[in-house]
Parts: structure tokens; C-alpha cells; sequence
């Protein structure tokens, strides 16, 4: 990793001294940058493994929404002895994203960033509030127009022909906004639907997906009138119901019960199994470690660190990993020293 500038005082960041070649690993620095906390980061060049394709001219064949006949192709995939999950491609990124910018007004969510997910990887993304996970995932997966950059998934770009990208993908985006007036089982219909599925396959799955995410009993009452838990539930049914090739998942076990939970870590794990792919940003970073092949670290809009999970914990929890390298904050100079007064002094 290249050299870092302590974080200013009020902050205890990265110590550039204990600092391991976790970029380097996977890239090489360009430019440079700060964290929020004031860490000095490099921009990365992704390295073979993580590294995207150049961008490629936009693909000509028509958009296809639903099905699509390929899906029922084996997903080749290379299966390192010893463990159970693909670790590295044995064919194209499931997910390349190619110089990503995105700006909002003065403020750069995401700045040029690039990196590639191989195919049947479990894939976490982390990164602290505002790093720019959100908006890196919602220009992947077609939902916010880059400034620049491009996204393939598999050879197709997104933003070139979104119809077939999308057909390709399932997505449960942050703050998802459900036609909350129809019922769990209607939402699955209606998405069915648009995915082009026959009626007797959306039953079918509706059914299986509803029992399995514990929802059967709720499948007639209205989304609108679901817990925040069982919209997540409903939503993960939808991205899935069409069997995609690559999950895009935001929060995924945010609300969720710890039974639910293990579900849905199993429904992953078999999606991978099968050579699907999956992207999921959570905060939570045990989950991430023991769920995730590989991992993507981000803070103010650029990568950390990218690669397998236990490269970048570097033998660490990552939850220390993540502190070292996003700059943890800590209350200095009496911050908030009134919460520990006696109340009745004020
Ligand atoms: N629609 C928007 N308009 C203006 N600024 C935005 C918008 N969406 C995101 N931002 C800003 O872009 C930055 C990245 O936000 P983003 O939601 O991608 O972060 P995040 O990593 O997903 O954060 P969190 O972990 O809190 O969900 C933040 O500074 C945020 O304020």
C-alpha cells in the first residue's frame, strides 16, 4: 500500500507503519485521496482476479427481458480444493465496473472506481456511512446514470442495453419502493410478469419462495401492511423469482430476524453453488467475513481494498481490518462528556 498521512487529531487511523500491501495486492496507486477520517488512499488499478475488462463497444443484439435460454447453460466456474464455493473465474467477471463516477452536486459519491467480481463469488462490499456503496450499486444494476464509467455484467453492458443486463440480474435496492398495495404473492405475479414467466412457473416459484422466506402466511395480506423484515423478504423474492444469473443485493439482513437470516444465508449459498454470483453491501462485518469469498472496502467514493476475504483481513477480524483502514473515530477533548453527568446538574 503507498504511503499514508496519519489522520488529523480527534481520529486514530490507519497506522501507516502496520499497513500491509492490501491495495497493491489487487492494484496499484494513481492519485490520491483522504477518507472521511483523513487516511491517505490511493486511486487502485485492479490487478488479474478483480480486475475489469477494458470497456468494450456496446453489444447490438436486441434487448431480452425474462428467461433468458442461456441461464440454463452451466455457469463454468473453478472450484479451489478444500472449499466448497468458487473462488475464481474460470470465465469472464460476473461483475465489471469500469471507472464509475457519480457526482452530486459538489460532492463526488463515487470517484472512477473500478473493479471486477468473478463469477460464482460471494461478494461483499463495505464501507462506512456515505462511502458511496448505494450509489455504486444502484449505476451497476441500471437504477442511477452514471457520469461516466461503464458496467458489463458478463459481456453486456448495462447502460448500453439495460433490457438484457437487466434480465440477467435480480436486485434488492436500498430504500426499495414496493407496488405496496398488491399482496406478497400479487408482487411476485406482477414481477413474474414483466419477467415474461409463465403463469405456472411464477406459481410454482411464488410458492416455494413464500414458504421458504416464512411468508406463506402473510402471501395475501398487503406489502404496505408488511414489517420492514418481511419487505426485505418480499423484495429478495422478487429479485430472485426470475433465477438470475447475477444477485445485486443492498442491506440484505438489515431488519431481518437472525432465523430469517440464516435462511437467506443458506438461499445464497446455494445460488452460489450453482454458480450465480452474488454482491451484497452490509455494515455488519462478521457476517461479511464468514459469508463472503471476497470483499471490496470503500470510503468517500474510492476502493480500500479488494480481494479474497481472508487476503484482505490480513489474519485479522475484519471488523479491525475495516477500523484500520477506514480510520476509526473516537470521542476526544471531552466531546460528549455532558452524557455522563448526573442529570441532575445538567
Ligand atoms: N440523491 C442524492 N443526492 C445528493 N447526494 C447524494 C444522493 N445520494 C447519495 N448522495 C451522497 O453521496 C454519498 C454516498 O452516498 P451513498 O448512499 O452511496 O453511501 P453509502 O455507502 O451507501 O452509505 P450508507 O452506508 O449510509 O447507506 C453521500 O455523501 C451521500 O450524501
Amino acid at each position: 500500500m503507498s504511503e499514508q498521512t496519519p489522520p488529523p487529531g480527534g481520529t486514530s487511523g490507519p497506522d501507516p507503519a502496520r499497513e500491509e500491501p492490501v491495495i497493491s495486492a489487487f492494484t496499484e496507486p494513481q492519485e490520491s485521496a483522504t477518507t472521511p477520517s483523513g487516511a491517505h488512499i490511493p486511486t487502485p488499478v485492479p490487478m488479474p482476479g478483480f480486475a475489469p475488462p477494458p470497456p468494450m463497444p456496446a453489444p447490438t443484439a436486441a434487448g431480452i427481458i425474462g428467461d433468458d435460454p442461456s441461464l440454463d447453460e452451466p455457469v463454468p466456474t473453478s472450484v479451489a480444493p478444500g472449499r466448497t464455493r468458487p473462488v475464481r473465474p474460470a470465465g469472464p467477471p460476473a461483475l465489471s465496473i469500469v471507472g464509475l463516477r457519480k457526482a452530486f452536486g459538489a460532492k463526488l459519491a463515487v470517484a472512477d472506481l473500478s473493479m471486477a467480481v468473478p463469477q460464482g463469488c460471494m461478494f461483499g462490499l463495505v464501507g462506512p456511512n456515505g462511502a458511496g456503496k448505494t450509489t455504486t450499486l444502484s449505476m451497476a444494476t441500471g437504477l442511477l446514470r452514471p457520469d461516466a464509467g461503464q458496467v458489463l455484467v458478463g459481456d453486456v453492458d448495462v447502460w448500453a442495453d439495460p433490457a438484457r443486463a437487466k434480465a440477467l440480474m435480480g436486485v434488492l435496492p436500498d430504500g426499495l419502493r414496493l407496488f405496496d398495495r398488491l399482496s406478497g404473492r400479487e408482487l411476485l405475479k406482477f414481477v413474474g410478469q414483466m419477467r415474461r414467466m409463465d403463469e405456472a412457473t411464477i406459481a410454482d416459484r411464488s410458492n416455494q419462495l413464500l414458504s421458504t422466506l416464512g411468508l406463506s402466511e402473510d402471501a395475501n395480506t398487503m406489502v404496505a401492511d408488511y414489517s420492514a423484515g418481511m419487505t426485505k423478504k418480499i423484495g429478495l423474492a422478487c429479485a430472485l423469482i426470475h433465477r438470475p444469473r447475477l444477485l445485486v443485493l443492498d442491506e440484505p439482513f438489515e431488519s431481518v430476524d437472525p432465523v430469517s437470516g440464516e435462511t437467506i444465508r443458506e438461499i445464497l449459498h446455494e445460488f452460489v453453488a450453482g454458480g450465480g454470483t452474488v454482491v451484497l453491501s452490509s455494515h455488519v462485518m462478521e457476517l461479511v467475513e464468514t459469508l463472503c469469498d471476497a470483499v471490496a472496502v470503500m470510503a468517500a467514493g474510492r476502493l480500500l481494498a479488494i480481494g479474497d476475504t481472508d487476503d484482505v483481513r490480513q489474519g485479522k477480524p475484519l471488523q479491525q481490518r475495516f477500523l484500520e483502514l477506514v480510520g476509526a473515530h473516537h470521542l476526544e477533548g471531552g466531546g460528549l462528556s455532558w452524557l455522563g453527568r448526573s442529570q441532575s446538574s445538567n
